[in-house]
């Protein structure tokens, strides 16, 4: 029987998230901070050879063709005209459409990960390239290091934000990334700022304002966090995280949550947990 090999597949915050312009496409360029949480999905990967990709584990709302782990995993073939396939389990931690990455990261590490079992020997730059192909925020999970974030999320430089611990929280409600780019009120024009200038002014999410407007259950999460620790959205929501020094803190105010409200506790990881697993 072929091994099976266990893969971590983790969250990442928008510390601050600055839109600084929209393209010809319609994509909006960003100015934004990523970090890593040590916490995230886990897949199961046993590499087969016949070519075939089985997900054993479909996520119930996802046609499997749509599915990013799939997808990144039948581009991966396409792209290294590789004869080999996989069989792949997902352990599902992360809340879908909560703005901590969760199918960005699923494919990021399909990418890294079949790489390296198929041994189709393609860099982690090229894989961020393909990885591009599947979502903004894919690529930076292939590169693995915390990074400020430029384009719409590709073009990244090294950054070493501090690991804090988060209460990572996400209210009842699903937001369409799609439908908060497209709003008319999103602010479109913050300046583009150096990196050590975004660095130094206070974090902010200009998404954050017309989620808040828009979803009463982002607005009174908000409100509730901000008493005990700065809080903000992450991405296009539906999450936001407080930030707070030490893992004591998070958890006494974990505890303190809405009873209607999932979330977790996390500290923040300038190396993403898969290359710390893969390349330590
Ligand atoms: C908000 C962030 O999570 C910040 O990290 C990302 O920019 C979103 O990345 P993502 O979820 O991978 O988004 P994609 O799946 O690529 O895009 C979903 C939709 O959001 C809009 N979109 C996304 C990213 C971007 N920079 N500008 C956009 O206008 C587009 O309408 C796109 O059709
Ligand atoms: N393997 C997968 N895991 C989660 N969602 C997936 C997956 N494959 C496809 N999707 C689809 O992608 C959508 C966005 O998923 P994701 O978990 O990346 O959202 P997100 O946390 O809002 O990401 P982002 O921060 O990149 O906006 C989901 O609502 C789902 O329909």
């Amino acid at each position: 029987m072929a091994d099976t090999f266990h893969f971590p597949s983790p969250a990442k915050l928008n510390l601050f998230l600055y839109i600084t312009g929209k393209r010809a496409d319609g994509y909006h360029e960003l100015q934004t901070l990523f970090q890593f949480l040590d916490f995230g999905d886990e897949l199961a990967i046993t590499p087969t050879q016949d070519g075939k990709i089985t997900l054993l584990n479909p996520l119930a709302d996802v046609p499997t063709e749509h599915n990013l782990i799939y997808r990144a995993a039948t581009l991966l073939q396409q792209q290294t005209a590789c004869k080999q396939g996989a069989n792949i389990a997902l352990t599902k931690r992360l809340p879908m459409g909560g703005g901590v990455g969760g199918g960005s990261s699923n494919a990021a590490t399909v990418l890294v990960a079949l790489n390296q079992l198929w041994q189709t020997g393609l860099s982690l730059e090229k894989l961020a390239e393909i990885g591009l192909i599947l979502g903004a925020d894919v690529p930076i999970f292939v590169r693995g290091f915390a990074a400020f974030a430029e384009g719409v999320g590709e073009k990244l430089s090294l950054c070493s934000p501090p690991e804090k611990w988060y209460v990572v929280l996400k209210p009842n409600v699903a937001i369409s990334t799609a439908r908060i780019f497209n709003h008319p009120d999103l602010p479109r024009n913050t300046p583009v700022r150096s990196m050590a200038e975004c660095l130094s002014q206070p974090w902010a999410n200009d998404c954050e304002k017309i989620v808040r407007d828009q979803y009463s259950e982002v607005e009174e999460l908000l409100a509730w966090l901000v008493q005990y620790a700065p809080s903000r959205l992450t991405g296009t929501g539906a999450c936001v995280f407080a930030e707070v020094e030490s893992e004591d803190e998070a958890r006494r105010l974990f505890a303190q949550k809405p009873r209607n409200v999932e979330g977790f506790v996390a500290k923040g990881q300038n190396i993403s947990p898969l290359h710390q697993s893969l390349f330590p």
